[in-house]
């Protein structure tokens, strides 16, 4: 089947080259020019493991295009995949739908008439934007005095995660498709055919597929109730995790250890032991964004969505943990070095947006210390995100720690539970250690000598 995909962000771009992967024939479009460019090259501009190892087998067999033109990435294609971003408006927490607006009527104004084709919206839209972007195609089909074109506008929203995409789009746990059209519909389950019965194998080297896995589910719905499904899903996986941060504040107080609350509670089937991991809160381009989305479309109908709201807010203040831990121990942190292990908002990306980490050097910087960065990846973006922040950009772990009164471990990084700890150690002038991701190994630090403090333990 042709596909285009509009959009080759992270999301357009782990969607195209999957399904190149599976079998069909895919273009893909961008207005960054410089992005098309340097993926023509099989060059992919952020970090995401095995992707750009897809790309450049896909490449040579012709079966993942890329192009700046949109009329060439529509010319042949049946269905269209809208995957430009849906950032937060400033100011109001509402969803920015500009890039999906622009795209809906550039569509318009491309499609052919006597053809069908189906737009499927891939990213996180509010609800009911799948009637928008068929309104403001049709509006563009008016004006430009385009008849005959027959089109369906269907909702699939995207659940995969930064760091694990390959795995989670290939191996996912359902397949969510909301389309009023049986045509249209019929079309997305040849599409996601290969992925439903998992008829593909990838490398050797890549994730291999999950041992229980056979068929995955694709399901459909009214395409109101799939828009929400994805807001739905990333609001409950947000609140886990402040739901479990809430217990680690209170297992602080009173001297249990959250790892072990979360591995007791996991266990009963009902609660599940994912999403589970206490820590300094979570971040990235998605929850924050979309919990914001999904209280905005709660409020602009009347209705206060409060368990949202405090998800929300409960998470942003929990980031601020790490720095009362070292407080404690430190009483002032005015002229003091603080050392953060890792800047991303998870292991296995470069992605630093809302990253807990900016709010901690900034909230560190107003204290008046000294803040000391090392990351394996995210070191240049943060010199470009925030080049006016007086920081000491380290090389690796020793030197961060070197002076260090204390260290905020911010990422789990693999590598840094390989670290020569006594070394590190002996670098630092206090051997303070606030672990903001219960990661490392407690009683071996202790052993050394290291104040060790968790998130909850
Ligand atoms: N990043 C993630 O892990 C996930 C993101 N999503 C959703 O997917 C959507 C896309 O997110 P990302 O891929 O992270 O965004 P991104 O920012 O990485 O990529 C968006 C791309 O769209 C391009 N673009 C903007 N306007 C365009 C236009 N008019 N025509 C063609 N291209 C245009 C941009 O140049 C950019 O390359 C968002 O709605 C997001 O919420 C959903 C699941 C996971
Ligand atoms: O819509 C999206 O963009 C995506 O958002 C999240 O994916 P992502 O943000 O890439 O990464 P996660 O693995 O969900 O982690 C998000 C944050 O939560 C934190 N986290 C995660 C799990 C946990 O137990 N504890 C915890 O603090 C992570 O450290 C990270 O800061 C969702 O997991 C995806 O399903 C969704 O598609």
């Amino acid at each position: 089947m042709d596909v285009a995909v509009i959009g080759t962000g992270y999301v357009g771009l782990v969607t195209g080259a999957s399904f190149a992967f599976l079998g069909h024939k895919v273009i893909c479009h961008d207005v960054d020019k410089a992005k098309i460019e340097a993926l023509k090259k099989g060059k992919i501009t952020f970090y995401e493991p095995y992707l750009e190892e897809l790309v450049q087998d896909l490449l040579p067999k012709q079966r993942l295009l890329f192009t700046s033109s949109l009329e060439e990435a529509l010319a042949k294609s049946e269905v269209i995949f809208i995957a430009v971003g849906t950032p937060t408006a400033p100011n109001t927490g509402a969803v920015d739908m500009t890039y999906v607006r622009q795209v809906a009527r550039q569509i318009g104004k491309t499609l052919q008439p006597h053809r069908y084709y189906l737009i499927v919206n891939k990213s996180t839209v509010p609800v009911g934007t799948h009637q928008l972007v068929e309104g403001l195609i049709q509006q563009s089909l008016s004006e430009t005095g385009t008849e005959k074109v027959n089109f369906a506008v269907a909702s699939n929203p995207e659940f995969l995660r930064e760091g694990n995409a390959i795995e989670d789009v290939f191996y996912p746990d359902r397949i969510v498709v909301g389309c009023h059209c049986s045509q249209g519909l019929a079309l997305l389950k040849t599409l996601y055919e290969p992925l439903i019965e998992q008829k593909f194998n990838l490398p050797s080297s890549f994730p291999a597929r999950p041992s229980k896995m056979s068929k995955v589910p694709f399901v459909q719905f009214d395409p109101i109730s799939s828009e929400l499904i994805k807001y739905a899903s990333n609001a409950f996986l947000a609140t886990k995790i402040t739901y479990i941060n809430e217990i680690a504040n209170i297992c602080d107080l009173v001297g249990a250890d959250v790892k072990d609350v979360a591995l007791g509670m996991g266990l009963d089937q009902r609660i599940g032991s994912a999403f589970l991991k206490a820590g300094i809160g979570w971040g990235g381009s998605c929850f924050g964004k979309d919990l914001r989305g999904l209280i905005s479309e709660a409020q602009q109908r009347g209705y206060s969505p409060d368990l949202l709201l405090a998800s929300l807010k409960k998470n942003y203040e929990q980031r601020y943990r790490a720095i009362y831990k070292l407080q404690e121990e430190l009483k002032t942190l005015r002229g003091k070095k603080i050392g953060l292990l890792g800047l991303t908002f998870k292991a296995k990306t470069d992605d630093l947006r809302d990253a807990p980490a900016l709010d901690l050097i900034e909230r560190l910087l107003l204290l008046d210390s000294t803040v000391k960065v090392f990351d394996p990846l995210a070191m240049e973006e943060l010199q470009r995100l925030r080049p006016q922040w007086p920081l000491v950009y380290e090389q690796n772990a020793y030197d961060l720690a070197e002076g260090c009164h204390g260290l905020i471990l911010v990422t789990e990084w693999e590598q840094f539970l390989s670290l020569d700890w006594q070394k590190v150690y002996e670098l630092m002038k206090k051997p303070i250690i606030v672990d903001g991701r219960n990661f490392l190994d407690r009683q071996r630090l202790e052993e050394i000598g290291f104040v060790y403090s968790g998130m909850g333990r």
